[in-house]
């Protein structure tokens, strides 16, 4: 029962998987089983004897003019009645040593799989974990008895209820076993597709919460790019798969009703019509009164609750065993989607397109990069070309990367391996005059506004001061300053006023690179946008690490981060190209890269 199980589309897969280990489960317990079996033989004798004493209480007693004759038979029947209980109790009982090794397997399976997953997945702790050590788990070994119990009352209620009819007449047997093997059969049919059917109703029905909850998350960015309608379009294509596979699940949950309808009351129906016939065969009153006991008390209702058990319980099972011992139950899109823990990152090894241009303004060649000689690389074997003058936005989940990528080319971090250069020249220590580095935390001092400004620009007149404060949309704050010299008080500065007056500095450097590690992190959409594209019409070339989509939608290139593999281009191409990618422009605003 625990070896790796995937559920295919019908979930014949997973049976023929499950197949094997549960055969070698059920081996190692024949002492449960041959007790169960004892148990439910004892079952069977209380179903043969409820019809028999019924059709003999009629035939030998009541009509017969033997009143106590027919009491006793009836006394005979509700022995039957009372013997049940202690049969449930000995089958429960024995039940017990069949479910809880079970969950004993499944949940040292979970333990195994989610710490195997910690030390060595890609995407770092499984949150899931917990859901499969408990609730899973738990659904598993329910649906597990609840399947166990059905089946085997089925069988041997059904052996009990068909002995007692061919004992009263064998022409009784004609009569209901074809509709209830007719019913039966088609029931049986409707398993699979009806599997196949509930699987893509979940995944339609997955998807469209799925695409509700990142419209949601990424509103601002949506609207701010324009792409609602294209949204609008999706979900209305979601929603009619979603609908079209309700419809589907519908259908074969009408054929199952009537498949049951076939095998319950039809073998009833056949029974009344077929009297006449029976009676010509020497079917007498009483046999025909316990043959419709039998159908009534004991072949209907397990009937009635196998069917129920075995579309249910039954796709539970098998659902809940693929999560919990199969061998990968996380989806290829899901893992990429997940934020990489921190500290476990490892990016890059395919080689990033160079960029157009002679002498590239920045130039990463199989650069490898680790904090500290045992700890993984956060990149490695980075390879990537920016052209002078390009505009590139920098993206992936958070602790990937980004902002050791930008301190590597900015000078204050050095590769284990690998070269970084900048204009053609190797980067060897920071050299502000060459690229300017605008953190997130934007520092501001306490001297005039002017000073602030001109801080890597010491030459800047009044006119380059004037202008950048218009550049970058500062106007109304410097004047409630008081003007370029007035002194600033950097505790009274929210941080998006903070950042505005960074940027504006950046702009005045006469630095040909500029990075912006989530620089713009504390303005709205709007101002970001403005203080980029100002920073972009500057001579020279700008690194963001994006934090929003409209960023990278911005930018000429998207270089995306993913701890597998860089993937670079314009958005479109990397939108084509890269999951993590597309994911990430679903979750902007609600995932790490807030
Ligand atoms: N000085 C450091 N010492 C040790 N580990 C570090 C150091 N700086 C960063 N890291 C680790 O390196 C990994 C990459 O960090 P980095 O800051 O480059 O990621 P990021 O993609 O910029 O993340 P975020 O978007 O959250 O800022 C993370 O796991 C981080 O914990």
């Amino acid at each position: 029962m625990t070896s790796g199980v995937s559920v295919e589309s019908d979930g014949s897969g997973a049976l023929r998987r499950i197949g094997p280990p549960a055969r070698r489960f059920l081996a190692r317990r024949k002492g449960v089983l041959v007790r169960l079996a004892v148990w439910s033989l004892a079952e069977a004798g209380q179903a043969f004897l409820v019809g028999y004493a019924i059709a003999h209480s009629v035939d030998r007693g009541f009509l017969a003019g033997d009143t106590r004759a027919g009491l006793l038979w009836l006394a005979a029947a509700l022995a039957g009645v009372v013997c049940a209980a202690p049969v449930v109790r000995g089958v429960f009982a024995e039940l017990a040593g069949l479910t809880e090794p079970l969950r004993d397997a499944l949940v040292r399976r979970a333990v195994d799989r989610s710490l195997e997953r910690a030390l060595h997945g890609p995407g770092g702790t499984d949150r899931a974990a917990v859901s499969r050590l408990t609730n899973q788990v738990e659904i598993a070994r329910d649906s597990f008895a609840g399947l166990v119990l059905t089946l085997r009352s089925f069988v041997f209620t059904a052996a009990g209820a068909l002995l007692g009819l061919l004992s009263l007449h064998p022409a009784l047997l004609v009569v209901v076993l074809p509709p209830l093997l007719g019913g039966l059969a088609l029931f049986l049919a409707t398993l699979r597709p009806m599997a196949a059917a509930q699987r893509r109703a979940l995944a339609a029905d997955e998807a469209l919460g799925d695409h509700a909850a990142r419209a949601r998350a990424a509103l601002r960015d949506l609207t701010a790019c324009g792409t609602g309608p294209d949204r609008v379009r999706q979900g209305t294509r979601l929603v009619a798969d979603a609908a079209s596979a309700a419809r589907a699940l519908a259908g074969w949950a009408a054929v199952r009703t009537a498949a049951l309808g076939v095998a319950g009351h039809l073998p009833v129906l056949a029974l009344l019509v077929a009297v006449p016939w029976l009676r010509g065969r020497g079917v007498t009153t009483g046999a025909l009164l316990g043959a419709f006991t039998y159908l009534a008390q004991s072949l209907l209702p397990a009937l009635h609750t196998l069917m129920t058990a075995l579309g249910a319980a039954g796709a539970r099972l098998l659902v809940v065993l693929d999560r919990v011992t199969g061998p990968d139950p996380w989806p290829t899109d899901t893992r990429r989607a997940t934020p990489v823990a921190s500290g476990r990152a490892a990016p890059p090894a395919e080689a990033v397109p160079r960029g157009p241009g002679p002498v590239p303004a920045v130039e990463l060649r199989s650069v490898t990069l680790s904090y500290g000689t045992r700890a993984e690389p956060v990149l490695d074997g980075l390879d990537l070309c920016v052209a002078p003058g390009e505009h590139l936005a920098v993206v992936g989940p958070s602790g990937i990367g980004k902002s050791t990528l930008l301190r590597l080319i900015a000078g204050t971090l050095a590769p284990d391996d690998g070269e970084v250069r900048v204009a053609g020249r190797a980067v060897t220590g920071r050299a502000v005059a060459e690229r300017t580095l605008v953190p997130q935390e934007a520092y501001v001092f306490s001297g005039t506004v002017g000073e602030n400004l001109a801080y890597l620009c010491p030459d800047a007149d009044r006119a380059d001061l004037d202008a950048a404060v218009r550049a970058l949309g500062l106007t109304a704050l410097v004047d409630r300053i008081g003007g370029l010299d007035a002194t600033v008080r950097p505790a009274g500065l929210s941080p998006g006023e903070r950042q505005s007056i960074a940027l504006a500095r950046a702009y005045l450097s006469p630095a040909p690179l500029l990075l912006l590690d989530e620089a713009t992190c504390h303005l709205d959409p709007a101002a970001e946008a403005d203080a980029e594209r100002a920073l972009a019409r500057r001579p020279g070339t700008l690194v963001v690490v994006a934090h929003r989509l409209s960023s990278a939608v911005r930018a000429d290139r998207v270089l995306v981060l993913d701890g597998v593999r860089a993937v670079c281009g314009t958005h479109e191409e990397v939108l084509a190209r890269s999951p993590l990618y597309r994911d990430l422009t679903g979750h902007w605003n609600a995932g790490p890269l807030r």
